[in-house]
Formats: C-alpha cells, sequence, structure tokens
C-alpha cells in the first residue's frame, strides 16, 4: 500500500461543512434518492413474484397426489411470508453505505461483494508531489435486509453480512478498503438526510471520474443528537467498533462484555441476538433468551428486536418473571403476567438472594410434606406483624412421635397411621412404621413429588408383611400371585388412596414457600444437618419469615423478585411436572436454501400475532434454550444465577453488566454462582469504554461517587459535552413544593421526559407530592418495599416504560404534548437500572446510598441516567454546602 501523505489531507476528498454544505448534501441525497428507488422497484417486482407463486401454487394444488398438495402447502406459505416481509415498510430500511478501495484479490461472496478487507497494492496512486490518488472500485448500500438485483449484483447488504462488517469496523486508525462511510437516514421511501465519516481524509478519491464528497459530521453525532422515541432504537446505523466486536464475537463460548454506564451493554446484547440468528438461523431456532432485570427494560427494550427483523425466537424476560408462568402469576390477583414486582427490603432481599437458601429450601421440600392439607385461604396482613397464617401452630416432622391424638390423624391434621381392610382382615401400620418408611423414601435423590410411587410401594410391601402375607405362602409363585391381589385389593379402596394423597401430597412451590412464613417451622429448615452450622442466623429467619406472610397457606399472593428464584429452585427439588414444551418446527428448514428476503419474524408473522407469539413464550417452560444472553449480570443474586444456568445448560451465553452499577452486596457469592451456571465454557472477555448516554457534565458528578463505590474504577469516556452542569438545590421544609417546582423546571427545559429517582422506601411520598403536579405522574412498576402491589400493576409498568423513553421526546406522541401526564416518571432507585431520561432528578442521594450495603452503587446508577439534564435535589441528611452541593458529591 502507498504510504500516506498528511499534507495532501486538507486537499483531499471534498468535504462540504461550509457554505457549499447545503448544495451538495441536495445532491448527495438525491443520489441516494436515485439508488433507494432502485430497491425499491427491485422489492416490488419481488412482491409480484411472490404474488403470482402464490396464485400458482394455489392453483397448482387444485388436484394431485398428497406429495403435490403438501408441495403446494409450502409454495404457497412461502410466497405469503415474501408478500408480509416485502409489505412492511421500514422506517430506514436503507442506512448505511460504504465506499470502497480495490481489494487483494478479485474473490466475491455469496452477496455479490469483493470479501477482501485489504486493499489492492495497487490501489493507491500516488503523484509527482507525493500526494496519494484512488478510485473508489466498490459501493455498498447497507440495510435491515439483504436484496439482490435481477443478476444477482447486491442493491442491500444485510448489515449482519460479512461483507457490512467493515461499515462499524472500519477506523481513521485502521481503514482497510474503506474510503467513505455513510449513514442514510429515510423514512419509508424517501431519503431525509445523509451524514459522512472521511476514513482516509489524505487521500483524494474520487467516484465515476468525480472527487468524492463528504458531508456532514458523522454518523455518531447524527444519531446521538437525534430525538429519542418513547421506546429503545436500534442503533444499527451507528455501531461502534469496539461495539461491533462484541456483536460479532462467536458464540461457542461466553462472551462476557464490562462496561461503565451508556456504553450501549444493553444496545449490543439485543444486536448480538439478531446477528447470532441470522449467523446460524438453525442452530438458534432453539432460542435466545434474554434476560433483563426489570420490566420496565422489558417493555422499553422489545421493540429493537421487530425493528431489526427479529423476535420470532427471541424471549426477552425480566428475572421476576422468569419461572414457570404458572407458578409465578397468582390466581385473581394484581399480577398477572408482569411476573413479580413486589422487591423486599435490602436486608430480607439478603437472605434470598443468597446461595445458603437453596440448602434450606431442600430441606423445605422434604419437610413440607408433613404440612396440613390445603388450609383455608387465610389472606395475611400485609403491613406488620399481626398477620397470621392459618396453618401457624402446626408443626412438622417432630409430630410423628407416635401421639395419634384424634385417631389417625396427628395434630397438625397428617395421617400417622395407616388402617385398611385387606382380604377381609384388618392391617396397620403406625406411626413409627410410616416415619421409617418416609426416611427409606427420602433417602433418595430424585425431586419429592417424583418420590411418591416408591413412597407407595413401600406403604404397600410394609402392609403385606404385617398382614403376614410372606409367611404364608412359601411357594414363590403363589406368594407373587397373593401378592398381587392383595396389593390390588388394597389399592382400590380409598382407605388407602386418600392415606396416599395426605400422607405423601403433591407439593406445589408455592405452597413450599408459603410454609416458611411460619418462624419456627423455618428455624427448623434452616437449623443445619444435625442441629449442627445453622443455616441461617435467627435474625434472618425472622425477616424472611416475616416477608413471606403475603402469601396465604396455598401460597396464593403477591410474589417478590426474589421470591421467583426460590419458587424456580423449588419447583426442580419438587418435580411439579412440567407442562410440555411446545415447540414449534421451522417450516422453511425443510425446504431448500433460505431465500434472503426472509427472516423468522416472516414465517410467524403471517401465522399469529405477536401477542399470541409472546403468549406462548411465557407458557413455556423452557430449560433448553440455545443461547442465553442476560443484560445487567452484576445484579443478578446467586439465587437468580442458579434459576437463569437452568435455562442454558446447553447454551452458549453473552453475559453483559457492570460491577460499579451492581445492588448485590455480596459480589464475590454473587461471582461463584455465574462461574456455577457458565461452568468450564472458555471465556472471551470484551470491554466497552464510550459513554453515549450521559454528557460530560454529568459524567464527571457521577465519577465522583463511582471513586466512593469502587475506588481505583475508571468510569467510561463521554463522548460528548452540552455544556450544562448538574443542577443542586436544597429541599428546605417543604420538600414537595420543591420538588414541584424542579419538576415543573426540566419539563420547561426539555422536550421530552423526567425520571425522578427517589429512595426505594421514598417512593410513596414523593408520589403524592408530585401528585398535586398538573395531571398524573407515571410511576414505576413495583411497589414499596415488603408492601402491597398497589402501583405494581402492568398499566403502571406500561406508563412508565412508555414515557421513559430518555430521549428528548420531539417525535411526537404524548411526550411532545408538552402534557406532565406522561413525561414524569417516579422510580424507586432499583427500579432506575438500564433507563434513561432526557431530565433526571434524583432525590436525596444520602437516602439512596444509606438504603443498602450496595447503596452506593445504586446511587451510582441514579446519577447516571439522564441524557440532557441532571438536578439533585437534598435534605439535611445530605448535608449540603452552602451552593447545595451535597457532602457525597463535593469533590
Ligand atoms: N453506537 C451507538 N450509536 C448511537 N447510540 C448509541 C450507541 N451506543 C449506545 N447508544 C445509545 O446510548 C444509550 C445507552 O445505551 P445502553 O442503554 O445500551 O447502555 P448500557 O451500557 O446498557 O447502560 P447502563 O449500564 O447504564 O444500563 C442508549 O440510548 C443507546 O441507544
Amino acid at each position: 500500500m502507498a504510504a500516506h501523505n498528511a499534507t495532501h489531507a486538507a486537499s483531499a476528498a471534498s468535504r462540504h461543512t461550509g457554505s457549499d454544505t447545503e448544495g451538495a448534501r441536495d445532491r448527495e441525497i438525491r443520489v441516494e434518492q436515485r439508488h433507494l428507488n432502485r430497491v425499491y422497484r427491485r422489492l416490488e417486482e419481488k412482491i409480484h413474484e411472490a404474488e403470482y407463486l402464490m396464485n400458482d401454487a394455489v392453483k397448482g394444488g387444485q388436484v394431485g397426489t398428497p406429495g403435490a398438495l403438501a408441495e403446494r402447502d409450502a409454495q404457497v406459505f412461502r410466497a405469503g411470508v415474501h408478500l408480509n416481509r416485502l409489505n412492511s415498510e421500514f422506517e430506514d430500511f436503507l442506512f448505511g453505505r460504504i465506499d470502497l478501495l480495490l481489494g487483494k484479490d478479485g474473490k466475491r461472496g455469496p452477496d455479490g461483494a469483493h470479501t477482501s478487507v485489504e486493499p489492492a497494492d495497487d490501489a493507491e496512486r500516488i503523484d509527482d508531489s507525493g500526494g496519494a490518488h484512488a478510485d473508489i472500485a466498490e459501493t455498498l448500500h447497507i440495510g435491515r435486509l439483504g436484496v439482490l438485483d435481477a443478476e444477482y449484483s447486491p442493491l442491500v447488504i444485510d448489515w449482519r453480512a460479512p461483507a457490512a462488517a467493515p461499515f462499524y469496523r472500519a477506523t481513521p486508525v485502521a481503514p482497510g478498503r474503506v474510503v467513505r462511510r455513510r449513514v442514510i437516514r429515510s423514512k419509508g421511501r424517501k431519503v431525509l438526510g445523509v451524514e459522512d465519516d472521511l476514513l482516509r481524509p489524505e487521500l483524494t478519491a474520487s467516484l465515476d471520474g468525480e472527487p468524492l464528497s463528504v458531508v456532514g459530521d458523522g454518523a455518531l453525532m447524527a444519531a446521538l443528537g437525534r430525538a429519542r422515541g418513547h421506546t429503545m432504537r436500534d442503533i444499527v446505523s451507528s455501531i461502534q467498533a469496539e461495539q461491533d466486536l462484541v456483536i460479532r464475537a462467536p458464540a461457542n463460548s461466553v462472551t462476557l462484555v464490562e462496561g461503565g454506564p451508556g456504553t450501549g451493554k444493553t444496545a449490543v446484547a439485543l444486536h448480538r441476538a439478531a446477528y447470532l440468528l441470522y449467523q446460524d438461523r438453525r442452530r438458534y431456532a432453539g432460542g435466545i433468551l434474554i434476560v433483563s432485570p426489570t420490566p420496565l427494560l422489558v417493555a422499553y427494550t422489545e421493540g429493537v428486536l421487530p425493528s431489526l427483523g427479529e423476535e420470532g425466537q427471541v424471549a426477552i424476560r425480566a428475572i421476576g418473571s422468569l419461572a414457570e408462568a404458572a407458578e409465578v402469576a397468582q390466581r385473581g390477583g394484581q399480577q398477572g403476567d408482569s411476573g413479580a414486582l413486589v422487591y423486599d427490603e435490602p436486608a430480607v432481599a439478603r437472605v434470598k438472594g443468597s446461595v445458603r437458601m437453596a440448602r434450606v429450601l431442600r430441606k423445605a421440600a422434604r419437610g413440607a410434606l408433613t404440612l396440613p392439607g390445603p388450609a383455608p385461604v387465610a389472606h395475611a396482613d400485609e403491613g406488620g406483624d399481626s398477620g397470621q397464617l392459618a396453618f401457624d401452630e402446626l408443626v412438622g416432622d417432630e409430630a410423628y412421635t407416635g401421639d395419634s391424638r384424634g385417631g389417625t390423624r396427628a395434630g397438625n391434621g397428617v395421617p400417622d397411621r395407616l388402617r385398611v381392610v385387606a382380604f377381609g382382615a384388618r392391617v396397620e401400620l403406625d406411626g413409627q412404621k410410616l416415619r421409617q418408611i418416609r426416611q427409606s423414601v427420602l433417602s433418595g435423590t430424585a425431586p419429592v413429588n417424583l418420590m411418591r410411587p416408591r413412597a407407595r410401594r413401600l406403604l404397600l410391601d410394609a402392609l403385606w408383611s404385617a398382614s403376614g402375607g410372606p409367611r404364608r405362602y412359601q411357594d414363590p409363585e403363589l406368594a407373587a400371585e397373593a401378592r398381587e391381589a392383595f396389593d390390588e385389593d388394597i389399592t382400590t379402596e380409598s382407605e388407602f388412596t386418600d392415606f396416599l394423597a395426605a400422607w405423601w401430597p403433591e407439593l406445589t412451590p408455592r405452597r413450599v414457600l408459603a410454609a416458611m412464613a411460619d418462624e419456627r417451622r423455618l428455624a427448623r429448615w434452616a437449623g443445619g444437618a444435625g442441629g449442627r452450622g445453622r443455616v441461617l442466623t435467627q435474625r434472618e429467619v425472622r425477616l424472611m419469615a416475616r416477608s413471606l406472610r403475603r402469601l396465604d397457606a396455598a401460597g396464593h399472593g403477591p410474589l417478590s423478585v426474589h421470591d421467583v428464584a426460590l419458587i424456580d429452585e423449588l419447583h426442580m427439588l419438587l418435580g411439579t411436572p412440567a407442562r410440555p414444551r411446545k415447540r414449534e418446527a421451522d417450516p422453511l428448514d425443510q425446504l431448500t436454501g433460505l431465500d434472503e428476503l426472509t427472516t423468522y419474524a416472516d414465517r410467524t408473522s403471517s401465522r399469529s400475532s405477536r401477542a399470541e407469539r409472546l403468549e406462548r413464550l411465557r407458557d413455556e417452560v423452557r430449560t433448553d434454550y440455545a443461547h442465553v444472553i442476560v443484560d445487567e449480570a452484576q445484579d443478578l443474586t446467586p439465587m437468580q444465577w442458579r434459576m437463569v444456568g437452568r435455562r442454558g445448560r446447553q447454551a452458549t451465553w453473552t453475559v453483559v453488566g457492570d460491577p460499579a452499577q451492581s445492588s448485590w452486596s455480596d459480589p464475590d457469592e454473587a461471582a461463584a454462582a455465574r462461574d456455577e451456571a457458565l461452568g468450564t465454557r472458555p471465556r472471551r472477555r470484551f470491554q466497552l469504554t464510550v459513554n453515549y448516554r450521559n454528557p460530560a457534565e454529568i459524567a464527571a458528578l457521577a465519577s465522583k461517587v463511582l471513586a466512593l463505590a469502587m475506588p481505583g474504577t475508571s468510569p467510561p469516556t463521554a463522548v460528548r459535552s452540552t455544556g450544562l452542569e448538574p443542577r443542586f438545590v436544597v429541599a428546605g421544609n417543604d420538600p414537595g413544593a420543591v420538588l414541584r417546582a424542579e419538576v415543573r423546571r426540566l419539563l420547561a427545559e426539555v422536550d421530552g421526559t423526567v425520571g425522578v429517582v427517589v429512595a426505594m422506601g421514598r417512593r410513596t411520598e414523593a408520589r403524592a407530592w408530585l401528585a398535586e403536579l398538573t395531571g398524573p405522574v407515571a410511576f414505576g412498576g413495583g411497589v414499596g418495599m415488603g408492601a402491597g402491589a398497589g402501583a405494581g400493576t402492568r398499566e403502571a409498568a406500561g406508563a412508565a416504560a412508555g414515557v421513559r423513553s430518555g430521549g428528548s421526546g420531539r417525535q411526537g406522541g404524548a411526550a411532545g404534548t408538552g402534557e406532565p401526564r406522561s413525561r414524569v416518571v417516579v422510580l424507586g432507585s432499583l427500579e432506575a437500572k438500564g433507563l434513561e431520561y432526557d431530565a433526571t432528578l434524583v432525590v436525596s442521594p444520602a437516602e439512596i446510598a444509606d438504603e443498602s450495603p450496595a447503596g452506593l452503587r445504586v446511587l451510582y446508577v441514579a446519577l447516571t441516567r439522564a441524557t440532557h439534564r441532571l438536578t439533585v435535589l437534598s435534605g439535611e441528611r445530605d448535608e449540603p454546602d452552602s451552593a447545595g452541593v451535597p457532602d457525597l458529591l463535593r469533590d
């Protein structure tokens, strides 16, 4: 390659940023418009082809053999899918273009583009004065789907194809063949704008004999400056090189991605899912699971994959709705299918999330066999200690001491004696014998509900012995016959079947969890083997038992986010029969080859509505995903890692997170659980370093908290600056009035959303303070710590998610109307995870920091949510200085 000569940089390609910008821009827009018109003409041809195929197939299948009919169905289906896809208009179907030098070899890939990454040796010419010149040898347009023209030349390259990689990867330091990278903004069939990056400024490049034109300031800034919508947008047109490396990383292992706030981890995770499906659709037909921390973040992000043409095989689930839907959803309650929305207070969350719970649950799953039959529903008082459950006075295994109060039932209502009549004689097993049998069965390792057949067999053996049967029949054959008749005699008697149902009941995870609301019982289950080594302290037992009193005896009632992992663990220990998985065969897999214009979304969207598909995903018990993506991985507790791990035993993984934002108090314990979930698979690590969300002014303030929370950790570099410093205000005697005034101020300053982030325990109060603001305010999903599920409705989650876009909201919708109703969101600090707002108002940093052992890291999250403006409101506890700057945020 010829050496680059910096002295020619100024005279290189013609950059239009001055007064001639508009003319040049219009000219370039016209050029791209012509190309887009060609693309749409080609798409229309494909639509006609598809329609023709469809009609032809329908006609051709009127008569014929079953084989011909099947062929017709396949053809009709395929054509329908085409039509469906082609008819769906993208906001920006075509979004990129790269102009390339001649490649090293002349080889072309399947999409018709040259494959060589490096330029040919003679791609550049050096003139007498040492200046480098080159002709553009190849121009590629990048879009959401690949389109070939009638001669099989590429009109549009799919963004995930190898040929599109240079669009994302090329930098001025390592440009490869790329001379100019262009981002094209279009809506439907109309090109609205172009932004260029020149990657070889030292080169004088020409295209078709004309100097290469360069318009605008570059793709990224254009993308970041654009108004944001109500939900997360894809970043397909401005993926940066370090992000692209993650998106396209090979998936045969574990991809671990770390990066500070706003570095695009969530965006990258979503694009990676789309990329993996494109790369190997057959392999990922097994499904991709994306685990998200909150329903709010799910609602915010779930539109990204459909915008990339993918959704059918990707399930985005909040960690609180990951367990089997039937277990999590409460009947007749507020939760519906949003999963758990209740947050436990930090001390309780710490107990429930700890890996020690696995030992407690193992004991509970066995011990719960001696719970009485379903107790009458008794709703506990949510608020305090007064909630007593119907089975509060009951005791567990210790009841079996041969004391047979009440005939055949122990004081706890569980039978402690079995009396049956066989062959006309009464046969009986006493409490001690029954205990022996139970212990013998429980010495096995099978799930408790699946041990019942063995328990039944041992009971029959014991009854046979007690009846004297073995002594009466010397001849083995006669003995076997008599035993068979004996068993049949007994097992058809209701005494026996009723006994078995009560003595070895089928347990549900909810019921066992609810049983832990009894402090004495829980203390026993948490007692450690042989009374040695208590698993939970007395205080932990008390806290946990109290938190479970929101469930009735059968386990109905709202689950907390942390309860869900316990339910899932119990599900495994009990072996509640799983509903069969309704796995869909991909009908196109059987056809030859996949057309460049189809995706799985095509194939499914013609068959069922999106809602139905989501419903189906929710109903499935999936333990065999092909790839698992964990977002905000730093927040998973050890028990949650166990739950997620069970869903990806055979999977490859992508794990994205930021230790500095972890709300979990014991990162070492969580890391050990994570390692166990990921097993011995090799790891590939990536670091994202650029903050695309926060302006430098806000990032600088947040980095002060980072220095306290994680000394020695470098914050990511903010990519832009607004000149707007964070504002500090002291609440004084009337915090409500000050808060309202500050919110009004922010509403006037930004066009879009305002997120008010408060300590979890302050949410109800903050909501009341803001209720006086004109119009109601949307509140974050979730409910008060340990309180009822008042605000945890789907509507609240939806409303909050709907306005939480973090963009300026100028794109229209309620955010653009100036109505406070849908522009202000009140969130607890834990609910703010992953979200972003145009402006954020953080109320009392000290209160947020003091709320849990991980409080400083939670505060770091709160301070990094704003895309434009940040206000910090301090109370006395914050010890603000004369400028209102709280102690925690001073230098
Ligand atoms: N390459 C990019 N081009 C345009 N916008 C981008 C790019 N990368 C990230 N962004 C934007 O930056 C914002 C932050 O991205 P994202 O939420 O994925 O970051 P994150 O690392 O998950 O943050 P956090 O850790 O705070 O949750 C989003 O608005 C996203 O669209």
